[in-house]
């Protein structure tokens, strides 16, 4: 297993002496390595299962905080233990929207759709609260950059945009990554929180944390967190560290 900085060692051995404690993780790119295929998007090795020794740990509470639609995210996770489910960066919370949302979402998807499919490799999905633009697959990569653009430019002003690594999304809700971070502070009324993300989105939460938190960056880019890893390997140590303070 990888080894964990002496710095961050330290704040979580801290950490682990907080109850209730919030364990809250981003998935992509953070418990699973970044593919192709959003759909093949497995955890890393060893995820799994140091997320359940977290959760059975008294006073502890684990969630999974992503840009996926909930129903996204735990088919493609496999993950079964008693979590607390924020899907759509923030827009669900523990299971789907209510359909009040879905009529413009389907407009939108609709008119971009066209659009997307004159790119080779483009790929449009449609998630409960947002559509996204995914142009990983896209080899000509000055086709890729145009089309997001073009994206862009269609998007109304009401609709949020999400820039993520390969990706735009077009929401139609305002939640964000940092919103649900505070909801579940409250709701839980921790004492403290632990937070591991990769991509912009995740920078709304790492800003949202008191300054008593743990707030980790994998991978590279500027950030506004405290402490950085290199890469989804490095994230199943962080986390076997923690199980291991609060054992
Ligand atoms: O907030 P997250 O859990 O990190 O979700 C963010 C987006 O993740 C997925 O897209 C990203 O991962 C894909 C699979 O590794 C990769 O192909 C894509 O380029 C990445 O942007 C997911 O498909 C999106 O819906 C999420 O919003």
């Amino acid at each position: 297993m990888r080894a964990v900085p002496a710095d961050l060692t330290a704040a979580l051995a801290a950490l682990a002496t907080r109850r209730p404690l919030l364990v809250a993780s981003d998935y992509d790119g953070v418990l699973s390595p970044l593919v192709g295929d959003p759909s093949a998007a497995l955890p890393s090795p060893g995820i799994a299962e140091v997320l359940a020794r977290l959760a059975a740990r008294e006073g502890v509470v684990v969630a999974l905080v992503s840009g996926r639609g909930v129903a996204d995210l735990q088919a493609v996770s496999g993950f079964t233990g008693p979590y607390r489910w924020v899907g759509s960066h923030g827009a669900e919370f523990d299971g789907p929207l209510t359909g009040a949302l879905a009529a413009r979402r389907d407009a939108l998807a609709q008119r971009l759709a066209p659009l997307v499919a004159t790119v080779p490799g483009a790929r449009l999905e449609v998630k409960p609260a947002s559509v996204a633009v995914h142009v990983r697959q896209v080899a000509d990569r000055p086709a890729a950059a145009a089309l997001l653009e073009q994206v862009c430019g269609q998007a109304d002003p009401s609709l949020t945009m999400k820039p993520g690594k390969e990706v735009l999304e077009l929401a139609v809700t305002d939640a964000d990554k940092g919103s649900a971070l505070r909801r579940l502070r409250d709701e839980l009324g921790v004492a403290a929180a632990l937070y591991l993300g990769d991509d912009l989105t995740d920078e709304d939460a790492f800003r949202a944390l008191p300054p008593g938190d743990v707030t980790v960056k994998v991978g590279e880019g500027e950030t506004a967190a405290r402490y950085r890893v290199t890469d989804p390997a490095a994230v199943v140590a962080v986390l076997d560290t923690l199980a291991g303070a609060l054992a």
